[in-house]
């Protein structure tokens, strides 16, 4: 089986320290080194809680040279996250990203860089695969109620609101109901950010709490009737399999592929 050689960055992070044992259990998976912004020149078995011997970089352009990846595994920040991502495609190296928080201006700026490039890239707001259930599950169900509002809840250091799978979630609902401007048209917020954000008429709602760690439910309103779709994930490990099936589907695509839903079957 031949062998996937993939780059962390963010390994110290909730993700991406669990990214850093799936790779290591994962037979046909090297890792070939981490990518911080600290700890230059160590190596993660330096630091606590590690015992795999690689390097850690802090210059990424630096680290793809040296080590020649075939895959980055990026779980770091929204603003980070959109620099390494970019570096990657220009540097021959496919990424798979599971950060979170990027625009509709980056999605696009990124498919025509895997475009120009001819190499793939796969962007999952949410690796879970309930959680990708969930959101078809969703879209399924509005194209019968077209009223629907979206509550995601997460841990309180999260950095982006709404959540990735919260705003994928609003364009999947989107692609198949007519834009509809939901609630009394005279409604008036007494507090601003009482009815939420709203993308094309769908309200989402943030939730941040000490506790959680992620979770959503899509609400749908009909006549006498609600629909709640609901996914939790409890730990970081819910997200693996799904990383797992990134990085063997991003050596396969020659574009962008926003979403796991668009691997699964
Ligand atoms: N797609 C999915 O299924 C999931 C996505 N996420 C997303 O993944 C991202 C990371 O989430 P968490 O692990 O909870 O955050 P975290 O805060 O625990 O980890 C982020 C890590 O990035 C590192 N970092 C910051 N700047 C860096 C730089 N310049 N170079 C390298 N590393 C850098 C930090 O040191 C930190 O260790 C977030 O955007 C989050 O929304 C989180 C869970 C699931
Ligand atoms: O920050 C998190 O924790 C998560 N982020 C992703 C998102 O923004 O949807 C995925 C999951 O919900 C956990």
């Amino acid at each position: 089986m031949e062998q996937i050689k993939i780059v962390i960055a963010g390994p110290r992070g909730r993700m991406g320290s669990e990214a850093v044992k799936l790779v290591e259990q994962t037979t046909n998976f090297t890792l070939a080194a981490v990518v911080d912004h600290k700890y230059e020149g160590k190596s993660l078995k330096d630091l606590d809680g590690f015992d795999v011997d690689v390097p850690i970089y802090t210059d990424i352009d630096k680290c793809f040279f040296e080590t020649n990846p075939h895959v980055l595994i990026d779980l770091t920040t929204p603003e980070i996250g959109k620099i390494h991502t970019k570096k990657a495609l220009l540097n021959g190296v496919r990424p798979v990203v599971g950060t979170t928080g990027f625009s509709e201006e980056d999605l696009k700026e990124l498919q025509e860089l895997t475009v120009e490039k001819g190499i793939g890239a796969i962007i999952a707001p949410n690796f879970a695969i309930g959680a990708i259930l969930m959101m078809k599950f969703s879209q399924m169900a509005a194209k019968y109620f077209q009223d629907v509002e979206i509550i995601e809840q997460h841990h309180d250091q999260k950095l982006d609101a709404p959540s990735g799978t919260g705003l994928k979630t609003a364009e999947m609902i989107s692609a198949v109901r007519e834009t509809k401007q939901q609630g009394h048209p005279n409604e008036k917020e007494i507090l601003a950010g009482a009815r939420g954000a709203e993308y094309n008429g769908i309200r989402l709602h943030s939730v941040r709490l000490p506790g959680l760690i992620a979770h959503q439910e899509v609400l749908f309103g009909g006549d006498g009737q609600t629909l709640k779709i609901r996914h939790d994930s409890y730990n970081r490990a819910s997200f693996m399999s799904g990383v797992k099936l990134a990085v063997e589907s991003v050596m396969k695509v020659d574009l962008l592929v926003y979403g796991l839903e668009n691997i699964i079957e």
